[in-house]
């Protein structure tokens, strides 16, 4: 049973590197990128990045996510049991990466302003951006006019339901918004993802930026 990761037997990509290596490799610099800026603090925050169609590698829990080893990534086969070890969040991962099989990575990172700002969020179940050109960042948007839905969920130690109300809430179209590569957990923290490494990294990197942008421009308007 593949456990943690085993750089061995996998087919090489590109560079003669395996996927599996590369995948790992991913993971350990998004939690060390997310380190430096103070996202993850007190081993908080989990980092995934898809192998293949069938597997992702995934942060184990508990460990700090900016001095992450090899053998703190776990190699986990999508729609499979979790592994021993798994994060606790490990499930708004695996049922994400199942439902949309374009998604390469997912970050998660307690950031100070996704933290506060949805809070304040929640009661809307959505936050609404628009007006900032910054959030031309996001895929799919081209104009500092264009409105960005991003979903906000309750927190909620029951993982299973809420990667349920997740799923169910993704489905949804956004309306006349462009739905966000992201959602907020109140009090908690932000889920980002994208095609690749780096498109979760920038979607990461512009929405937080764009809810501290948020969070001053709220201080100056009733
Ligand atoms: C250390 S508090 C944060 C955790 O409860 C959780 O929200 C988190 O982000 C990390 O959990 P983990 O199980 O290490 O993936
Ligand atoms: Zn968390």
């Amino acid at each position: 049973m593949a456990q943690t990761s085993s750089l061995k037997s996998e087919p090489l990509v590109a560079g003669g590197e395996s996927a599996e290596a590369k995948a790992v490799a991913g993971v350990i610099a998004a939690g060390r990128a997310s380190a430096a800026r103070h996202w993850v603090p007190a081993t908080s925050g989990n980092f995934s990045v898809r192998i293949n169609a069938r597997t992702i590698a995934i942060t184990r829990s508990g460990v700090d996510k900016g001095n992450l080893l090899a053998s703190d990534i776990l190699i986990q086969p999508l729609g499979e049991k979790l592994l021993p070890g798994s994060s606790a969040e490990a499930e708004l991962h695996t049922a994400l990466y199942s439902e949309r099989p374009e998604l390469g990575a997912i970050f998660h990172v307690h950031s100070p302003a996704a933290t506060v700002l949805s809070r304040l969020a929640l009661a809307e179940g959505s936050l609404r951006l628009t007006g900032w050109e910054l959030q031309k960042a996001l895929v799919g948007v081209r104009t500092h006019e264009a409105t960005v839905d991003v979903p906000v969920f309750a927190n909620d130690q029951d993982i299973s339901a809420l990667s349920g109300r997740v799923l169910a809430r993704l489905a949804q179209p956004a309306g006349d918004a462009i739905a966000a590569p992201g959602y907020l957990l109140a009090g908690h923290g932000v889920y980002a993802w994208g095609a690749t490494e780096s498109d979760a990294a920038r979607h990461l990197e512009a929405l937080e930026t764009l809810f501290a942008f948020e969070l001053s421009y709220r201080r100056f308007t009733p």
